[in-house]
């Protein structure tokens, strides 16, 4: 189990993560979504003992990182995969992941065999390797401690069709023999196929956490169409009733389908269509919930308001938690 508590990385007068708390269970894949800099490597890196957090905790089964006895035997890490060593050849640097877990060399060959490297890549060095082959590599790595959880920063980033659904399958039965793992993607499709919790943040905050099942549930309210469409605009805006339009011309609308279809009926609006509200997709939900949280305007939004009243939960607008002595604005740090 992972646990994130109130963590928060300020840089300066610049907050990256800001007081975010989720919990990461065994036996389930966490997907951890936010748009370019919206502070979730920066979080994994707290979480793994790179960077230390301003303030709050984050544990990985029960302790701190850093306080875990030989770690790679419990957190498998892959954090950047572009970061290892350019003139080693793929197997040294199993070889060398192995000796730090304490594994046999035979596991070597094994997790070449688990992530589809050929021996003869294998022999190469890794500053010839695709994008695609150092992903697998860092997988390896990853997983040659015989890990119980995964911490994994754009796992599927580089990898081809077939490669992400085989990485699909790896993530899917680590987490069904009680595994946990956490990964950060920008692949929402990929993330809605695996995972089964969301934590998805906006300007270093939480903006939307739950079960995918939850978040993607069908939202309140319903579609309708109506011939006259312009009169029926007119019929619900009369009865203040919120209404965006949809790209096959038809009318999302805030309201349940039987207070909508009185407003019709009462308008003498004949309408073509009447009918529950979708679900939500992964991809609609989180550009709705991170548009609006640009940096300086990070209070709840309606979106959120949405997501949570379709079963996620969003976090409250309470302001970050005030600087203690320790956090001291950190300078820049140099990355690993
Ligand atoms: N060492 C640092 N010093 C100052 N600012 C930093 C540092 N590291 C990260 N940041 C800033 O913190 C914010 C969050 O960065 P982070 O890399 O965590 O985002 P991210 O969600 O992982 O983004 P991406 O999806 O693009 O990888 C960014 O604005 C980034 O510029």
């Amino acid at each position: 189990m992972i646990q994130i508590e109130h963590l928060t990385k300020r840089y300066g007068g610049f907050t990256a993560v800001d007081d975010i708390s989720f919990v990461a269970q065994p036996g389930r894949v966490t997907g951890f979504l936010g748009p370019n800099g919206a502070g979730k490597s920066t979080a994994l890196r707290m979480l793994t003992g790179l960077t230390p957090a301003t303030s709050g905790a984050a544990t990985v089964l029960g302790r701190r990182y850093s306080e875990l006895p030989n770690p790679s035997r419990h957190v498998g890490v892959m954090l950047d995969a572009a970061a290892q060593h350019p003139g080693r050849t793929g197997r040294e640097v199993l070889q060398l992941a192995a000796t730090i877990t304490g594994m046999g060399r035979a596991r070597v060959d094994e997790m070449l065999d688990l992530v589809g490297l050929e021996r003869s890549e294998a022999r190469r060095r890794v500053k010839n390797y695709s994008l695609g082959m150092r992903q697998r590599l860092g997988l390896a790595g990853a997983l040659m401690g015989r890990p119980q959880v995964l911490v994994l920063d754009e796992p599927a980033n580089g990898l081809d069709p077939a490669g992400i659904h085989w990485m699909r399958g790896l993530l899917r039965d680590f987490a069904d023999q009680g595994g946990t793992v956490l990964l950060s993607s920008h692949l929402l499709h990929e993330v809605e196929l695996i995972a089964d919790d969301l934590v998805m943040i906006g300007g270093g905050r939480i903006v939307a956490q739950g079960g995918m099942k939850d978040l993607l549930a069908t939202r309140p309210g319903c579609v309708a169409d109506a011939e006259d469409r312009a009169a029926f605009a007119n019929a619900l805006s009369a009865a203040g009733i919120p209404v965006a339009g949809r790209a096959d011309g038809a009318a999302d609308i805030e309201a349940d389908a039987a207070r909508v279809g009185r407003v019709a009926l009462d308008a003498g609006v004949p309408l073509t269509l009447l009918r529950p509200a979708d679900g939500t997709r992964l991809e609609d939900m989180f550009l709705q919930l991170t548009a609006d949280t640009a940096r300086g305007d990070r209070g709840v939004t309606t979106s959120s308001r949405d997501a949570a009243a379709s079963g996620a939960t969003a976090p409250d607008a309470s302001p970050a938690q005030p600087s203690s002595p320790q956090d001291t604005p950190t300078r820049e740090e140099p990355t690993a």
